[in-house]
């Protein structure tokens, strides 16, 4: 259903370019017309299938994508987005990748009539580890989107990790504080095992590189294990062993779950605020 699919890409940072990289490997997108400031990333520089245009007016004559992916910030969506109003028709679907951008709000800066059928919208997000086809995508679609258009979006984001789609749409803002912005808080402990290690006397650099494997050997590991994440932790925990030393205070009444439920809170918020 997605081969050959003629997909625009506005803006091509660092979710675009992740995801464009995933669409060419797989050839999930046959044609890709990506509008972004900086030109043409330079991992899609020279392929064939890709060319740049400087914004809506500078599309190649006869251009009609199937998909128009949504992958600039939030913030400039609301100006960014009216010059594309003349690509809406039936067969065209709006794949936004923004956080916090509702459904609604891309109804209205399209210009089109709520209730009109042809304007299809999928709202989604995905998460950076789509680099290397491991993201994490949560999709939902408006009234408007076709099965076909559901398939084309779903093998797009499929293309660069794990799919799940929901129906109601204000799912997306714990979606986006868990998985969207999961990865740096992943990061994050990296960094905290790392400085934890060297004020318990490790050489900075060994800290870090023990930090880095362990979290990365971890992670795979609950890839390719269907065990619980609490199972696998109790696979390390000993009994009255140094790992339930640390788990003793990671798991107390001010531990690591208050702090992480304040995180996702304070990201969940954020999101609800960037819809305004
Ligand atoms: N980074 C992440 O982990 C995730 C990001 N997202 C979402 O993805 C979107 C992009 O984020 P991210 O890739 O991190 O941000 P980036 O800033 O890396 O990418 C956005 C790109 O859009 C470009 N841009 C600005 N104005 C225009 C325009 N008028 N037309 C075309 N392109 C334009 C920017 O160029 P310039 O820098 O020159 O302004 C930039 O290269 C956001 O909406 C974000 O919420 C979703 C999930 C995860
Ligand atoms: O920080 C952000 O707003 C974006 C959305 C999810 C990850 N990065």
């Amino acid at each position: 259903m997605s081969e050959g699919c003629a997909l625009l890409l506005v803006g091509c940072g660092k979710m675009g370019g992740a995801m464009l990289d995933g669409w060419l490997a797989a050839g999930t997108a046959s044609r890709v017309v990506v509008v972004e400031p900086s030109g043409l990333p330079e991992s899609v520089r020279g392929n064939p299938a890709v060319s740049a245009a400087t914004g809506p007016a500078d599309l190649p004559s006869g251009f009609v994508p199937d998909v128009v992916v949504l992958a600039v910030k939030p913030q400039v969506m609301d100006t960014v987005l009216p010059g594309y109003r003349p690509l809406v028709r039936p067969g065209t679907v709006f794949l936004s990748i923004a956080a916090g951008k509702t459904i609604g709000s891309f109804e209205s800066l399209l210009g089109a009539d709520a209730a009109a059928p042809e304007l299809s919208i999928v709202r989604s997000m995905p998460n950076t580890p789509a680099a290397i086809g491991r993201g994490m995508t949560v999709a939902v679609g408006n009234a408007a989107v076709t099965p076909s258009q559901r398939t084309l979006c779903d093998a797009l984001l499929r293309a660069v990790g794990d799919v799940a789609w929901v129906e109601d749409e204000l799912l997306l803002d714990p979606v986006t504080a868990v998985s969207g912005s999961g990865p740096a808080y992943v990061f994050l402990m990296v960094e905290a095992m790392a400085k934890a290690g060297e004020a318990a006397g490790l050489p900075a650099e060994l800290a870090m590189r023990l930090a880095r494997a362990t979290v990365a050997g971890a992670g795979e590991l609950m890839h390719q294990s269907p065990t619980p994440a609490a199972d696998l932790r109790k696979a390390v925990t000993s009994p009255n062993g140094t790992t339930q030393a640390a788990l003793d205070v990671l798991m107390a009444g001010d531990g690591l779950q208050p702090l992480m439920d304040r995180a996702i809170a304070a990201a969940t918020r954020r999101s609800q605020e960037l819809a305004r």
